[in-house]
């Protein structure tokens, strides 16, 4: 199989020892030449590297070349993958993003209502300058965006970039659930298959089955609404947060037992529960800048200090190797099926033409080949409709520089609705994020 060139931006992130590890698993999915790192944080990027340096060589002896670097020429110049992972503003900013909404008694999270759109604001014009970057060194490569708010970057993008079919947004929370759909049906993941249908983090599995087409829906509903859902995948299987976040599908599937929700909905549909669970001196940021983010700059400490990676956990993680076998799936033109985020379109045929919905694809090298899902019933149409209209204003608010685009989009917003309190979280958003949003008029 043709050997890839890969580039990760944000090569300082907290996943990029995660998904080198998931590399070297997927070697045969995916079989690599070279890789870059790029980042334009040179010491955050530089513990990163180094610990990659040791690793690669120690677990993938084929590969022929590894750097890490801030010039986007050498990253970009001759890659067939990019995979790209930024934060704007960093994990303080997204302490921000949730302290202020959570002082305000809304729900604060890091791709969610007030902060979600804080967030959105801030990555729009780096993701916009960086794909520009891109396409004016390498047309060809794949490029492929963890960076979040992937729901309003998307759009985003899509509005500068309209014809770019080899630019896709991807999400790893539906492949997460199923991972533990398929360890409590003693299943492997990748021979599970899922109708899926929704916005980004705000959708729902409609079916669940394995590969030789047994449903599995009605058990896990079943299941799920009467033991405690867990998550298992290795990133976030012993995480309280997540544990809490995974075991409230039990009321979600109880309360709306049509269809297997995506987790993040328990913000949308619970919104005053789960403001009243957080807490502003210790935000979801604030557990990983003192978790995730200590664990990996410790392994990379480690490994740098005894040269080698002994006593290191290198086995992969499912935010990895989702994306390695997508990108697989796209370079090969093996047609394989994953949950992708792509311009509605029809897909579904009473929601908006132009929402960037996230559904089941075939991926090869002309790109996405989304399946149909057809008319989606009142409640879901409604949900999604509101949402979406909250993400195009949110999006129209950053180009037009227009606050009261802002504030409409927040009164949509179900985890704010309230016209004063979205005035107020979103003058005090707006006071934090002086260096990085828009003027507003
Ligand atoms: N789509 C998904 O389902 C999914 C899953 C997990 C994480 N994420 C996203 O991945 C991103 C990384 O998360 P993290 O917690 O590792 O963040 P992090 O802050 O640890 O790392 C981000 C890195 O990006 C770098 N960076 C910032 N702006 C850049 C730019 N313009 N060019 C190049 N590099 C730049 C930073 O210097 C930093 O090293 C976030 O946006 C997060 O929300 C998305
Ligand atoms: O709060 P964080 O930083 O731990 O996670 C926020 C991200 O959560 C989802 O990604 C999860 C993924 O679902 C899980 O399986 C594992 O890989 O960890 C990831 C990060 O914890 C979500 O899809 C992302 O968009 C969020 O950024
Ligand atoms: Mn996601």
């Amino acid at each position: 199989m043709k050997k890839s060139k890969l580039t990760i931006v944000g090569g300082g992130s907290t996943y990029t020892l995660g998904i080198l590890m998931s590399l070297i698993e997927e070697a045969n999915h995916l079989p690599l030449s070279e890789i870059t790192l790029y980042d334009t944080d040179i010491s955050r990027q530089e513990k990163i590297g180094k610990a990659a340096n040791i690793l690669l060589k120690e677990h993938y002896p084929s590969l022929e070349k590894f750097e890490y670097t801030s010039n986007q020429s050498t990253a970009f110049k001759d890659a067939d993958i990019i995979f790209v992972q930024i934060r704007t503003g960093g994990l303080l900013m997204r302490e921000l993003d949730e302290q202020i909404p959570i002082q305000h008694g809304l729900v604060g999270q890091e791709t969610c209502g007030a902060g979600g759109m804080s967030y959105g604001l801030r990555s729009i014009p780096d993701m916009i300058q960086l794909v520009k970057d891109i396409r004016s060194i390498n047309k060809e490569a794949w490029v492929l965006n963890y960076t979040n708010p992937a729901a309003i970057v998307g759009l985003a993008l899509d509005k500068v970039f309209p014809d770019d079919n080899r630019l896709l947004n991807i999400c790893d929370m539906p492949i997460a659930i199923m991972k533990s759909y398929a360890d409590i049906l003693d299943e492997d993941v990748w021979n599970l298959e899922a109708d899926y249908f929704g916005l980004n983090h705000f959708g729902w599995f409609t079916k669940i089955r394995n590969k030789y087409g047994h449903d599995y829906t009605s058990e896990l509903k079943h299941l799920i609404k009467n033991n405690d859902f867990k998550p298992t995948d290795k990133l976030i299987a012993n995480d309280p947060s997540w544990q809490s976040t995974f075991k409230q599908a039990k009321q979600m599937v109880q309360d709306f037992e049509e269809y297997l929700p995506n987790t993040y909905l328990q913000y949308y549909l619970y919104p005053n529960q789960l403001s009243q669970k957080e807490s502003a001196n210790n935000t979801r940021a604030r557990q990983v800048i003192n978790g995730r983010e200590k664990e990996v700059f410790n392994d990379c400490d480690t490994i740098i200090n005894q040269n080698n990676t002994e006593n290191i956990d290198i086995s992969g993680d499912i935010h990895g190797v989702y994306m390695i076998r997508i990108a697989a799936s796209l370079v090969h033109h093996l047609k394989e099926r994953f949950i992708i985020i792509t311009r509605n379109e029809g897909i579904i045929p009473n929601l908006p033409s132009d929402a960037l919905v996230e559904v089941p694809a075939l991926l090869g090298k002309n790109g996405a080949e989304p399946f149909k899902v057809g008319e989606i019933p009142t409640f879901y149409k409604g949900l999604l409709e509101n949402q979406y209209a909250y993400e195009k204003l949110v999006v129209e608010a950053y180009f037009e520089n227009d606050y009261n685009k802002l504030l409409q989009a927040l009164v949509l917003n179900r985890t704010v609705i309230d016209t004063n309190k979205a005035k107020n979280v979103l003058n005090d958003l707006f006071e934090a994020n002086k260096e990085y949003w828009p003027n507003l008029n």
